[in-house]
């Protein structure tokens, strides 16, 4: 059986639900076989960040190293890298003539920050005009276009300076934080815009969802999907593991890998899927 493969260049999450670990889960309810490079050891969990450990630039090396000599990925995204040093370590390999999608981590939902100013800059210089697809939340928007965005108005013109003066391929900016609906507006490079719209669920436990919409763009570019119909998948995927989510932890929970495997072809809901399941 051939599958395709996809590497996600991040941090950890010992809780599961954000960083690589929902990198991961997101690439295999994809069908994907994911691999992973560890940047940073973040001891977190659903109620925030608690300790930090960079690895060194001699171990992300040989990661990065052991993949690409051995199993080529057919796509990669990279989320939580802290420190300029590393972005210039990984730069080479993103650069590579396969789809990449960058989520520019820069705070976690908790309020915590993950990455430096310094790296926010080189981000801005190196890793974007590189990037096939970025996924800016509306803070990162913010950041990134050097702008508030309060209004659709804004989001519009932040997504333009970002795509004019960064130069990534498409830019998707993320509607967790702005509006009364969850929608995301992806903006391309060619002048193509497109929405897509689900309700906004009343629910604190959205934590690593932006970690798992781009990992599941990525496992679809993987598979040699369009971005825009990845970009659909990922978003159905998100909608349904944030409706169903399993209200784990003491704050905010993390999201359902299962749900959209199980229910995106079919009427039942998850508490009809779970009670079958236990009469088996
Ligand atoms: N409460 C919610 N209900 C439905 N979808 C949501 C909700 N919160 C976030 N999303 C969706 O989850 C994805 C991640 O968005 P966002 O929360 O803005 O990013 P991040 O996790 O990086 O802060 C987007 O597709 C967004 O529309
Ligand atoms: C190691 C690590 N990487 C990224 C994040 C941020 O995750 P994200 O999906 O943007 O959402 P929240 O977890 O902030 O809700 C993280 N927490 N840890």
């Amino acid at each position: 059986m051939k599958l395709h493969t996809a590497l996600t260049i991040a941090g950890t999450d010992p809780s599961g639900g954000a960083g690589i670990m929902a990198d991961l889960k997101s690439f295999q309810s994809r069908n994907v076989y994911g691999m992973a490079v560890v940047t940073s050891v973040v001891a977190q969990n659903t109620t925030g960040v608690h300790h930090v450990e960079h690895l060194s630039l001699e171990s992300i090396e040989k990661q990065l190293h052991d993949v690409y000599s051995d199993i080529m990925p057919q796509a990669v995204k990279t989320g939580m890298i802290a420190l300029p040093e590393m972005m210039d370590l990984i730069y080479p390999y993103v650069s590579k003539p396969i789809p990449y999608v960058m989520d520019p981590v820069m705070i976690a939902t908790s309020g915590d920050r993950l990455v430096s100013d310094e790296a926010v800059h080189f981000l801005k210089s190196k890793l974007i005009p590189i990037a096939t697809v970025i996924t800016p939340n509306r803070n990162e928007a913010e950041v990134l276009a050097d702008m508030s965005i309060t209004c659709e108005s804004d989001i519009t013109t932040a997504a333009n300076r970002i795509l004019q003066d960064l130069g990534p391929q498409v830019v998707i900016i993320k509607g967790g934080h702005i509006g009364e609906n969850a929608t995301d507006y992806a903006f391309t490079k060619d002048g193509n815009v497109r929405t897509w719209t689900s309700p906004k669920y009343d629910t604190v436990h959205t934590h690593g969802t932006g970690c798992t919409f781009s990992a599941v763009i990525t496992a679809e570019l993987a598979k040699g999907r369009d971005v825009m119909d990845a970009i659909g998948i990922a978003k159905d995927y998100i909608a349904l593991a944030i409706k169903y989510n399993p209200a784990l932890g003491n704050g905010c929970g993390p999201v359902n890998h299962m749900a959209y495997g199980l229910l995106s072809n079919g009427p039942e809901t998850m508490d009809e899927l779970l009670k079958n399941d236990e009469r088996r």
